[in-house]
């Protein structure tokens, strides 16, 4: 039977950070961080993961570890590992880590944005007519994004991006995950998300969708008018309010109690105010999956839309490019099905002398293009600045 090999803790988040290598799985959060190794046995659908862990044994006996990610689009393969090793470490503490000593981007590098800025307003045009009419408007929501393509004469270092991201948002979710690759370089999802699809743990668990948000301004009067705004505003609240009842109703028949709060709280990151409402329940079974609750909520309406079909037909339909591992999730599972999986926003896929950045937004009938154009630049800074990149386009 294969063995997963404990490692000793580490100490700290960022020991873990400075211990990664090409290929590992990285996730810091609240609840602690976590590094994994090697390849004992991998899984393209989370159906399989059970199976797979069951298979597993540890040298201290706990239940075996799967990670990864899973990708937007529900067909297409996920990619999931049993490490050889498992390394945990304590929560990220807060920004007191040092800067890194390396350039997260060395060599010279040149931007270009997918669409470009004045095609994705057309974009989102498009998707409020889709909403609005003439024709079939069952369609509530739809969440389109960009993509910005950064391409270099260096690679970009991941540890240096990683250490970025954490000082950031110490708060967050700061993860790198091993990704099929495209010839024999290492490709690596990297990212920090605000936002929480699924932690299950016994029979407790928690969701903590975001939707509806403001950029953060340097000036903390105006930064909290900002949050007061966001708020009040009646088109931001509706946006929140489609996932908040999707991620009610994909938990509700997998538990005997759920608390949905009536009212968003707000929550920040470095760059983004959002709105955010916590679900927590307790399941009937405390042996369901952890996986198969992500799977279950996947993809929610804060990076799908609502409902669920015709938003994604209105995505294929607008976006011109694939998604790939945006939008989906990354984190991990136990063979007792305990777990942590964040939403992949706030991220980049990075392979060699290529980034590609995302960063997206609700469109609701009453959206106005200019200011969907403007919420997706500010959602790119996260990653531009953990690049060391001050282009805002
Ligand atoms: C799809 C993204 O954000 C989602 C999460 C939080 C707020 C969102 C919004 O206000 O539109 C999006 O639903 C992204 O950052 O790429």
């Amino acid at each position: 039977m294969p063995r997963q090999r404990v490692a000793t803790p580490a100490t700290t988040a960022t020991e873990l950070v400075n211990a990664y290598r090409p290929r590992d799985f990285l996730l810091t959060s609240a609840s602690g961080s976590l590094l994994g190794r090697g390849v004992l046995a991998t899984a393209t659908g989370v159906e399989d993961l059970s199976g797979v862990l069951g298979e597993v044994a540890t040298d201290t006996g706990q239940a075996a570890l799967a990670v990864g990610a899973l990708p937007f689009d529900r067909d297409a393969p996920a990619h999931l590992v049993v490490p050889e090793t498992v390394r945990r470490g304590p929560a990220a503490a807060s920004a007191a880590d040092a800067a890194p000593a390396r350039p997260p981007l060395p060599g010279t590098w040149t931007a270009t944005p997918v669409p470009d800025p004045a095609e994705h307003t057309v974009a989102v045009k498009r998707a409020v007519a889709l909403m609005t009419g003439p024709g079939d408007t069952t369609l509530r929501k739809v969440v389109l994004a960009r993509c910005l393509r950064l391409t270099g004469t260096g690679e970009a270092d991941v540890i240096a991006v990683l250490t970025n991201l954490l000082r950031a948002d110490p708060a967050g979710f700061t993860f790198a995950a091993d990704l099929p690759g495209r010839g024999t370089r290492p490709r690596t999802l990297v990212g920090a998300s605000p936002e929480l699809l699924v932690a299950k743990h016994g029979r407790s668990v928690v969701s903590h969708p975001l939707a509806g948000s403001a950029p953060r301004h340097p000036d903390p009067a105006q930064d909290r008018e900002r949050a007061a705004a966001l708020l009040a505003s009646a088109k931001e609240r509706a946006e929140h309010a489609v996932v908040v009842e999707a991620v009610a109703e994909a938990l509700r028949p997998y538990c005997r109690r759920l608390d949905v709060p009536r009212e968003p709280a707000p929550v920040t990151t470095a760059t983004m105010w959002h709105l955010a409402t916590r679900v927590t329940g307790e399941l009937h079974d405390p042996h369901t999956p952890s996986q198969l609750l992500a799977r279950a909520l996947h993809p929610t309406p804060a990076v799908c839309g609502h409902p669920t079909g015709r938003a994604y037909a209105a995505i294929a339909e607008i976006e011109p490019f694939d998604r790939g591992f945006y939008t989906g999730a990354v984190g991990h599972t136990d063979a007792a099905g305990d777990g942590e999986w964040v939403v992949t926003i706030r991220c980049a896929d990075l392979c060699g002398d290529t980034v590609d950045l995302f960063a997206g937004g609700g469109i609701m009938p009453d959206s106005d293009p200019a200011a969907e154009l403007a919420e997706t630049t500010a959602k790119f800074r996260t990653l531009l600045r953990a690049l060391g990149v001050d282009q805002t386009s």
